[in-house]
């Protein structure tokens, strides 16, 4: 585990006309590591992703990558610093087979034609890097797949542009047990590849399992930023229906109006 956020945020400010939903909000993501981010509906967290990811224009608030101060103004300048988001829709073409929707928008060309073989192999060198083995063959329709298939192509092309950074919209809200365990074991892989991994989550079994660290957001604000091995589930449920866990034992010189608590001991994140 690194000792070094690869991304920071800090102090996050966003309104909706008079409305504010994102309230000195931050939040660190490490490489190699998953970090789950939670919150009850409504509490911000795929508007905090906006931001981050470019769609959105925060009000307030810094961005660190790799160490240094970043400004995010477009989706483009999010994709640059190699932060890419896979959203619940998924986004794929029906009608398009698995390599056309890793590549698409960002087709290789040769000369005036498609180059086929570089992006066929490109896109079977990405799933082999993450131990994909479920995609019987890369031409095969997307109409074609399984919802986990499905999710797997998306992260996939996620993974094909050098990121550094992936951030998973509920990755696995409409899929059984089966394909659910296939998908974290992507997700634990990305991780382990050395990405930072964001996972949205309302499912603690899912953040459990596969996450290094939870932030959770309440009401708009950083509840808590732990890791995951030093709170329980009961905990984590706590702090997404009140914003506070009466067991945390959060040190007194962080308070939760800082709106942002690592209760990690400092030297601990290594
Ligand atoms: N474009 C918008 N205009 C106005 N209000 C918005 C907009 N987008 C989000 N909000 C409001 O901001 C708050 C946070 O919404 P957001 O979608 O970020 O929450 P969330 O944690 O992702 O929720 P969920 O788990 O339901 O997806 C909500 O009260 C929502 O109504």
């Amino acid at each position: 585990m690194a000792a070094t956020p690869l991304l920071e945020v800090r102090g996050i400010d966003k309104s909706f006309g008079p409305v504010q939903v994102l309230h000195d909000v931050g939040m660190n993501v490490y490489p190699g590591e998953v970090t789950a981010l939670v919150g009850d509906n409504g509490a911000g967290k795929s508007t905090l992703v906006k931001c981050v990811s470019g769609i959105y224009t925060m009000d307030a608030g810094t961005v660190t990558f790799d160490g240094e101060q970043v400004a995010i103004h477009s989706p483009r300048d999010a994709a640059a610093l190699g932060i890419e988001v896979v959203y619940q829709d998924l986004a794929l073409c029906d009608n398009l087979d698995i390599v056309q929707n890793m590549f698409l928008g960002r087709e290789r060309v040769r000369g005036i034609v498609l180059d086929e073989p570089t992006m066929e192999q490109m896109a079977s060198d990405t799933l082999a890097s993450l131990s994909v083995r479920t995609v019987k063959s890369l031409r095969q329709l997307v109409a074609s797949l399984s919802g986990g298939q499905r999710q797997t192509v998306a992260i996939a092309k996620a993974v094909l542009w050098n990121s550094r950074i992936v951030i998973l919209d509920e990755p696995t809200a409409a899929l059984g047990v089966a394909q659910t365990a296939q998908v974290l074991e992507l997700v634990r892989r990305m991780a382990d590849n050395g990405l930072g991994v964001v996972l949205i989550s309302h499912n603690m079994n899912d953040v459990f399992a596969v996450s290094d660290r939870i932030v959770a957001l309440y009401l708009g604000r950083t509840a808590a930023q732990v890791k995951t091995t030093d709170v329980t589930h009961s905990q984590i449920v706590e702090l997404i229906t009140s914003g506070r866990s009466g067991n945390l034992g959060l040190p007194p010189e962080r308070p939760a109006a800082a709106g942002f608590i690592d209760i990690t001991p400092p030297g601990a994140h290594a």
